[in-house]
């Protein structure tokens, strides 16, 4: 099916839902990048993940939260600490048994934010 979203490919939002929450388990545990969330509120930032990450994947939209340059402003993102957490993304779906084709449409919809979130290059 050729026209098929990430969306649909990934199983719909109860995967995606299940792959944000051990998503962010990986990024905590990783002290490169667990720094950032430091004054995060976890839980909030699960579900505003899960919703973007459901629309950005051409699902329903839901999101109500800030726009990616606007949400990530002032937090000092290096190029290499994005790498970092697109990599945990797609380790994350690949332990959920998600095809690697797929892991790249989901990786390219990621990296079309690289440029408003990265602060420093
Ligand atoms: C793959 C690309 C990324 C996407 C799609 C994404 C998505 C989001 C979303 C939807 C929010 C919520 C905005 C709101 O509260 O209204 C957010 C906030 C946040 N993101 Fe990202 N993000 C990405 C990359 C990153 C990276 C690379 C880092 C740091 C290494 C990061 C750190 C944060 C932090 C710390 C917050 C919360 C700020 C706060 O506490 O208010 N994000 N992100």
């Amino acid at each position: 099916m050729q026209n098929k979203s990430v969306f649909d490919k990934l199983g719909g939002q109860a995967n995606i839902d299940a792959a944000v929450v051990k998503f962010y388990e990986k990024v905590l545990s990783d002290p490169s990048v667990s720094h950032y969330f430091k004054n995060t509120d976890m839980k909030k930032q699960t579900e505003m993940q899960q919703k973007f990450l459901g629309m950005a994947f051409g699902g329903p939209n839901h999101y109500t939260g800030k726009d990616m340059k606007a949400g990530h402003a002032g937090l000092g993102i290096t190029s290499a600490a994005f790498d970092t957490i697109v990599n945990h993304l797609g380790n994350t779906l690949k332990e959920m048994g998600v095809p690697a084709e797929v892991i790249a449409e989901a990786a390219a919809v990621a990296e079309s934010t690289r440029a408003d979130i990265v602060e420093v290059k």
